[in-house]
């Protein structure tokens, strides 16, 4: 083991919003990108990510969870544009200068509350039809 490096060691979850939110800006500052970036452009790249995700799924059928018969090829490429989504989506709020980490807490309390366990056969499942 390369004891020289100072990569850091964490599990492969152990990944914060807060972390990714930094490295981009930083990526996009030391490229002189902050400029770009305003909140409709990085809407808008978001949405031509979005456009890319779907092309994966386009015209294949239902998929099976777990995607058992993927290639490693396809689930790498399904990894990345999952994560151009998620990047785009991050700076996003970052220049709308929102905390989306806890906004996303906070509406999973509002669902929670929209949707109580009592009433979810009903009501979500009403969703579907
Ligand atoms: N102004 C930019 C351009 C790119 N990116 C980052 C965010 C995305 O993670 C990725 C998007 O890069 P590309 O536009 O090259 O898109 P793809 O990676 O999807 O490549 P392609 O469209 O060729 O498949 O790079 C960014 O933050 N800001």
């Amino acid at each position: 083991m390369d004891k020289s490096c100072k990569c850091p060691t964490r599990s492969p979850k152990d990944v914060s919003l807060q972390e990714l939110r930094d490295r981009l800006a930083e990526f996009a500052q030391v490229r002189g990108w902050d400029q770009y970036h305003s909140p409709r452009n990085l809407l808008l790249a978001l949405v031509g990510e979005v456009g890319e995700l779907s092309e994966i799924f386009q015209w294949k059928g239902e998929v099976a969870k777990g995607l058992p018969n993927w290639t490693s090829e396809d689930k790498e490429h399904l990894e990345e544009e999952l994560s151009d989504v998620l990047l785009y989506l991050i700076q996003l709020a970052d220049v709308c200068g929102l905390d989306l980490g806890q906004a996303a807490l906070t509406k999973i309390v509002k669902n929670a509350t929209k949707y109580p366990i009592s009433n979810t056969n009903q009501r979500a499942t009403s969703n579907y039809n």
